[in-house]
This record gives structure tokens, sequence and C-alpha cells, in this order.
């Protein structure tokens, strides 16, 4: 599939204005209210009694702000975020590494942490229980295990397949949390936070059509008000309003429920290859050219959410909202 305006993965143009958009402070979080009514006091505990903070578990589709919480975290715990991720960390020995030059009560942040390789991953379970390692010292008849010790830190892991996670490794975090996908109020407000940082004019109905249109993702919701921007300022007076939102975003191709191209090609896959379905996910993944998993964590849940497929027993079948949505009629033949 040809990428897309609305994907939800970290574009190297969102790195840069991701990090200024970024909030600092749980109080300037917007959204996720049980989760930060959970860190909130779990950070306070932790202050008072001048321990680490448990180990976190973020889970969710992309875009929905757990890297933003993981920088929240070590931000209020007052202590230094160290950055990693699953892929980028090849063998034990860098593990260790990286776990032996942390501060007392630092944060590791390791995102994409369901793919870490299960040599790296052996590092862990002892780090987080015991925060210890153990080191092999010597070869063959020689070769004996040290344990070293280690501060006393908190991992906080990301990744949006919590599936993949093996149970140890789910086990050892005393804090796991599944990312929500945000109101259309919650995204105005983010919106507007960001048009104020970007010192971009726009107007209640301007945030309100972007809102809508940024399929409950806040890093999407931050994409499409870049791309607006620039409309606002080269076709209209500079400010955002709904006319130029709306403008913007049918040149881009986002419809009113959010759903771009991608979206639909998915749901029209299903309607016209497999007559509505139900269609095995694998299937699915085959016919549109995507890999399964990306469907199932990526594209659909949204889709779910919004009532436009649903999941049976016998696979995805498309709902009377999509056939609506799409302008086709419903074949009623059974
Ligand atoms: N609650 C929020 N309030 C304001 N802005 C937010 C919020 N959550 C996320 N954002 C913004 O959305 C963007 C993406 O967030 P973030 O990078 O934290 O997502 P993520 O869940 O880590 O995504 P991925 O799974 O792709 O790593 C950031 O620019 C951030 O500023
Ligand atoms: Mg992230």
């Amino acid at each position: 599939m040809s990428r897309r305006i609305i994907t939800t993965e970290n574009l190297e143009e969102d790195a840069k204005i991701e990090n200024n958009l970024r909030p600092q402070l749980l109080d300037d979080y917007i959204g996720q209210a049980k989760a930060k009514e959970m860190l909130n006091v779990y950070i306070r505990a932790a202050r008072e009694r001048g321990d680490a903070l448990d180990h976190v578990l973020f889970y969710g589709p992309p875009g929905l702000g757990k890297t933003t919480l993981a920088g929240i975290i070590a931000n209020e715990m007052g202590v230094n975020i160290k950055i990693t991720s699953g892929p980028a960390i090849e063998k034990p020995g860098e593990m260790a590494a990286i776990l032996n030059n942390l501060q007392e009560k630092d944060v590791l942040f390791v995102d994409e942490i369901h793919r870490l390789n299960r040599q790296v991953e052996e590092v862990l379970y002892p780090a987080m229980e015991d925060y210890a390692i153990d080191i092999m010292i010597g070869k063959g008849a020689t070769a004996r295990s040290i344990r070293l010790d280690l501060p006393k830190f908190t991992l906080v892991g990301a990744t949006t397949r919590a599936g993949m996670l093996t149970a140890p490794l789910r086990d050892r975090f005393g804090v796991v949390h599944r990312m929500e996908y945000y109101t259309t109020e919650e995204l105005v407000t983010i919106i507007k936070r960001s048009a104020r940082v970007l010192e971009v004019g726009i107007d209640e109905a301007g945030a309100l059509a972007l809102a809508r249109r940024s399929r409950g993702t806040p890093r999407l919701a931050n994409r499409l008000l870049k791309r607006v921007r620039d409309f606002a300022q080269v076709k209209y007076d500079g400010d955002i309003t709904k006319e130029v939102a709306d403008y913007a975003l049918d040149l881009l191709d986002v419809d009113k429920e959010g759903l771009d191209q991608t979206d639909r090609e998915l749901l029209l896959t299903i309607v016209n290859k497999f007559a509505g379905g139900p269609v095995g996910l694998d299937t699915l993944a085959a016919s549109v050219g995507e890999d399964a998993g990306t469907i199932e964590d990526v594209y659909e849940p949204y889709l779910l959410k919004n009532g436009f497929i649903q999941r049976t027993p016998k696979g995805r079948i498309v709902t009377e909202k999509a056939y609506i949505h799409l302008g086709i009629e419903m074949n009623m033949e059974v």
C-alpha cells in the first residue's frame, strides 16, 4: 500500500515537530484520564518515599502518546530518561551496559519492547525484579557468573503488539495500561494547544473539523494541523477556519469519518472480493498486500471501534454503517 497521510507511524517529518508539541507535564497531557490519575498517584507516592517508580507498560495503537507519557514520567519524577527500542539492542551485553549506566531512579524507555530478542529480554528479568544482572566471566570449565547490582530504575515499555509480549516479561511490569483512542473534544484541545505552539491561528470550528478527521489519534491531529496550516498560509489569509480545514482535508483525501484511502480500500476489498465478509485476517492481508499484524494492530482497531467492521468467529465482516458511508447498497441475498 502506498504511504498515506493518515498513517499512524512515526514519519521522519513528524519527529521534528513532535518534540516541540510533546507536553512535558502530566497536567498538560490531555485525555487518557485513567492513566493520568493512576500515574499521578504512583508518582507522588514514589516521590514521597524517595523510591523509583514501579515498571510501567503502555500498549495500544501507534500515535496515542506512549512515548510522550514516558517522557512525562521522567520529568515528574525529576530523573533522566534513556530512550532505546527493541530492535536497537541486539546483544545481551548491550542491554547490560545500558542498565549499568543508569542512575538511581532513572527511567529506561524501551519502545517496541515486543521486538527484543530472547537473550536480551532475559537480561531484563533479574534487572526488573532484583535490580541486578548476571554476567558470565571466562569460558568453558572456568566460566562462572557474577551478579552485578544495578541502581533502582524504572523500565517504561511501549508496544503496539501487546499480544507478542512473553508472559515473563509482561508479568514483571507493576503497571500495565492500555492506551485509548481520544475523543473529539480531547483532540480539539490538543489541536488548539499545538496551534499555539506552532503560532498559527485556528478557530473553534476549524479545530473541530480537524479533530473529527484525526482518527482519535493525536499524532494524526498534529500532522493534519501542520498540513492544513500550509493551505491556510498559501491559499487563505493564514488562520485555520472550518473552510480551510475542509478544503485541505478533502484534497488530502481524509473523509468526514477520518477514514483515508487505505481504510476505504480495506473496506472495499471486503465488500467487493469477499461479498462483505466474513473473511479471515490472513486472506484479507494477502488480498490488500499488507502484513496481517499491521492490519490487526494499526488499521483495524479504529474501524472496529467505530463500527465499520465487526469481528466474528468466521472472520471480519463489513457493517451496514460502512456500506452507508461508502455509498454502496448492501446486497441482502442470504
Ligand atoms: N495526550 C496528549 N496530549 C497532547 N499531545 C499528545 C498527547 N498524546 C500524544 N500527543 C502528541 O502526539 C504525538 C505522538 O505521540 P507519541 O509519540 O507519544 O505516540 P506513541 O504512542 O509513542 O506512538 P508510537 O506507538 O508510534 O511510538 C506527539 O507529537 C505528541 O505531542
Ligand atoms: Mg512512541
